[in-house]
């Protein structure tokens, strides 16, 4: 199947968890393309869609919204799936689901949600981004679980294999 994986991320943790999932999809004999968000036009080439955000003060990115506002259609006509990702520290915190989730899920109809630990790299962050860091005391370093990461992306892609075959049996 050709699945779009459509990744909002500020600081490109996020992004690289959409590549990942990207690999792995590919390594299981679909195609992937992983893209941002407000670069998604129509969904008319894709039979699928993996949509991720980073999850900032509790929310989805802007663009990740905005694409299921402009696309809610075509990605409730198609398999998708979602995840987020952001819980920095030992143990994962903040615990909970971004604020828009429950719509998101409804508008989607999509079959699943993960949250993904993230990276937090102080360095790089604006000074308004400091101040919430330091706020709450969120803890600095890359958390990110790539084994974990990757076990998902095969699950979507064997439902998304397990799903060409009930198209093909359908097609007959
Ligand atoms: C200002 C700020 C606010 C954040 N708020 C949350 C939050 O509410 N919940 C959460 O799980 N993670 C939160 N995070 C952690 C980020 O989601 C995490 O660093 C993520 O991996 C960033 O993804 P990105 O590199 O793709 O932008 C916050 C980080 C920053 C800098």
């Amino acid at each position: 199947m050709k699945v779009l994986v459509a990744v909002a991320s500020r600081h490109g943790s996020t992004r690289e968890i959409g590549e990942a999932v990207g690999e792995v999809l590919r390594r299981s004999g679909h195609r992937a393309e992983v893209a941002d968000p407000d670069d998604v036009d129509g969904l008319e080439p894709y039979d699928a869609v993996i949509l991720g955000s980073a999850i900032y003060v509790g929310r989805w990115a802007a663009s990740a919204r905005a694409m299921v506002d402009r696309l809610a259609h075509g990605l409730a006509a198609r398999p998708v799936w979602l995840f987020s990702s952001g819980p920095v520290g030992t143990p994962p915190a903040p615990e909970g689901q971004p604020e828009e989730l429950a719509s998101v899920m409804s508008r989607t109809g999509a079959r699943g949600h993960r949250t993904f630990a993230g990276r937090l790299d102080t360095a790089g962050l604006g000074v308004a981004e400091r101040a919430v860091v330091a706020l709450v005391r969120a803890q600095e370093g890359d958390y990110r679980r790539w084994p974990e990461i990757e076990d998902w992306a095969r699950h979507v892609a064997a439902d998304l294999h397990a799903e060409e075959i009930r198209t093909a049996r359908v097609a007959w």
